[in-house]
């Protein structure tokens, strides 16, 4: 058995603020294996990007505090590692796109030169001129037109699309092992967005590279994910094939989160309620004060732990889904339908190809 590239068991990521101890992340447990696209997703709050920026420890500390867990990567212990290590880790073998491109590019610097160095941190070889033509070779493939000349442009130069995709080429220059990429292409035009998904496309197969995507977008989770782990509130609720939770959404919540994907269906509908406190989550599982199906197992004691939902790595949080219970509470009485009776792509024909 080969030990998978990220593996993350048990993570609780807590921000300590006068309101009380904020569970940002409350037991998280997820694998990334190399060449392999695992999306998070879940509702804004729910976790998500404070799980993506404990893997390298970028969360403020204070307030923030990884109070249990470990996190392996390639067989490290990551949460032993000196600051010195993980700035070594940072920008090298993990790269990160965040969700706000304004802190990831220096103002003083020309956008050539910050990824140069990016380049040459990885490869102590490359000489400047040939990191140069890399730099600008990775411009161009992040769709920066006229990458010969813009190389010499400093970030304010750019428009907000534009220091995104700077960002991508920078988190690439390194040729990372792992990408970690929140809301990568939210900000950017459909066009781009296509043409960025893509190039991380290409340099997943060309480097094997394994890839973290945080999105909201279902219709991106289509696209490139291998693997889907949905959140909420802290917890993971269902994870599995992406084929599988499309087809075959099981935890409540997944179902309730792919029924407000517009286009599916008919309603754009919203889940009822909001996310619980953070402060002070309820007790069982934490969406039972919006699930349907909630009955009084749910209500009581902890997350209920991951459940097979069947042969494969499908596996939810769900009392309905404990060895004897019924599934079809939630599932309907055929037990296999998938929400709404909707597809994940929309139509029929190519449902067998989620990618
Ligand atoms: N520095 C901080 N101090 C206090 N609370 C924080 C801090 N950073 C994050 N949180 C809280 O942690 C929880 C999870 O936030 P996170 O940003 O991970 O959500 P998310 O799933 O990424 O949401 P979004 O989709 O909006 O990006 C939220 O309740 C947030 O308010
Ligand atoms: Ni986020």
């Amino acid at each position: 058995m080969t030990e998978p590239l990220l593996s993350i068991r048990n993570l609780k990521t807590h921000f300590h603020t006068d309101e009380g101890t904020v569970r940002a992340v409350d037991g998280v447990s997820l694998d990334v294996d190399r060449g392999e696209t695992v999306c998070v997703v879940g509702e804004s709050g729910s976790g998500k990007t404070v799980t993506a920026e404990s893997i390298t420890r970028l969360i403020p500390e204070p307030p923030g505090e990884i109070v249990d867990g470990t996190v392996r990567f390639d067989g490290e212990d990551v949460t032993a590692m000196s600051e010195k290590q993980l700035e070594a880790l940072r920008g090298g073998r993990i790269g990160h796109i965040f969700q706000n491109p304004q802190g990831a590019l220096n103002p003083v610097y020309t956008v050539g030169w910050q990824i140069r160095e990016a380049i040459q941190l990885h490869d102590k070889k490359a000489k400047d001129k040939e990191a140069r033509e890399r730099a600008i070779d990775l411009l161009d493939r992040v769709g920066i037109p006229d990458a010969t000349s813009r190389i010499d442009d400093y970030p304010h130069e750019f428009s907000g699309g534009m220091k995104q995709r700077i960002v991508i080429a920078m988190a690439l220059a390194s040729n990372p092992d792992l990408l970690i990429a929140d809301e990568p292409t939210t900000a950017l035009d459909v066009t781009i967005q296509m043409q960025i998904l893509r190039l991380l496309n290409q340099v997943q197969e060309e480097f094997n590279t394994g890839i973290v995507m945080i999105t909201h977008d279902l219709g991106v989770v289509a696209e490139v994910a291998d693997r889907v782990v949905v959140m909420y509130a802290g917890k993971v609720m269902e994870e599995g094939d992406v084929y599988e939770i499309f087809e075959n959404p099981s935890h409540p919540y997944t179902r309730a989160l792919l029924e407000c994907l517009p286009g599916r269906g008919e309603k754009m509908s919203a889940i009822g309620g909001s996310l619980p406190s953070t402060t002070s989550p309820p007790d069982g599982c934490r969406f039972h004060p919006r699930c349907p199906y909630a009955v009084g197992d749910c209500e009581i004691g902890e997350q209920p732990p991951m459940y097979a939902v069947d042969d494969g790595d499908h596996a939810v949080s769900c009392v309905h889904f404990e060895p004897g219970a019924d599934p079809s509470v939630v599932l309907g009485e055929d037990g296999s339908d998938a929400v709404g009776g909707a597809r994940a792509d929309g139509g029929d024909e190519t449902g067998g190809d989620a990618r």
